[in-house]
């Protein structure tokens, strides 16, 4: 196995303060990284590191193939008046951009890119007449037609419903079989994840861990990331993340995700 990224001791501070903190870790070409941690504990700032959007103050960011990135936002608001339809939406991930006169080679790619993401039925359909979980499909096949080697996500799934959320990391995770690409996931929740992810890299706002899903999803290993008494519960397939000293107890009791 070759290493697609890897950094050493990368340090980002914004107004002083530490946000990545001697922030190392590698992963495998074909490998699947789920990245969980609280609001805050710099997922989004390691994403735009990646992206290079953003130069770490220290350290070291080496990346097989930069070129080869393709990168799926966190869901967008889009105006419901878009009058773009989806297939050009996507069209718009081609290396060139859309064209008017796009090649029958880059409207086969277009087609590839949406039947994979089974976003096909809906392609000549307004882009902001789509619901969420389309759209965020959409964001995928965009990204799908740069043929990247390695697929950085942010938060892809949040404000869809458990089906869209299941359906968008199981498509992720059939495309990264069948090309062979890197993932790198970021999500909050740690059942979804964990049913894909080779390893998580668990960030908090001091710290972080990563490893397997059973090493990392430890009442031990998340007491120390968050300096405070943290029970992981297992509760048939799903984990269940307790803070136990805050004082609302129902409150604390934190479900990471709905039943499968
Ligand atoms: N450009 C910036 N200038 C100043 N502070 C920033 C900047 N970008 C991020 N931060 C701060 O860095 C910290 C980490 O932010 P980041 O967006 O990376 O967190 P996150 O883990 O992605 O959070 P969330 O789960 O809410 O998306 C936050 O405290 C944020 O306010």
């Amino acid at each position: 196995m070759t290493e697609a990224v890897t950094l050493k001791n990368v340090n980002v501070s914004f107004d002083g303060k530490w946000v990545l903190r001697n922030l190392t870790f590698s992963v495998e070409s074909g490998e699947f990284l789920g990245i969980i941690g609280p609001n805050g504990s710099g997922k989004t700032t390691l994403m735009r590191v990646l992206l290079s959007m953003l130069k770490p103050q220290e350290g070291s960011v080496d990346i097989v193939n930069a070129s080869g990135l393709g990168y799926v936002p966190q869901s967008r608001h889009i105006d419901p008046e878009t009058p773009l339809s989806a297939r050009n939406f996507v069209s718009l991930g081609l290396p060139h951009k859309f064209r008017p006169w796009q090649t029958r080679k880059d409207r086969l790619i277009v087609e590839e890119a949406m039947e994979l993401t089974n976003s096909s039925n809906y392609a000549d359909k307004p882009i902001g007449k789509l619901s969420g979980g389309q759209r965020q499909r959409l964001f995928l096949a965009q990204a799908l037609v740069k043929n990247p080697q390695i697929l950085l996500l942010d938060e892809p799934t949040s404000n869809l419903d458990p089906g869209a959320q299941e359906t968008i990391a199981s498509v992720v995770d059939q495309i990264r079989r069948e090309r062979g690409i890197t993932v790198l996931f970021v999500s909050h929740d740690v059942n979804l994840i964990s049913r894909y992810a080779d390893k998580i890299l668990y960030m908090t706002q001091d710290s972080y861990a990563i490893g397997a899903v059973d090493e990392i999803m430890q009442s031990s290993v998340l007491s120390n990331l968050y300096g405070m008494p943290v029970e992981v519960v297992h509760a048939g397939s799903n984990l269940l993340v307790s803070f136990a000293n805050t004082k609302e107890t129902a409150a604390s009791i934190c479900v990471h995700s709905a039943a499968e």
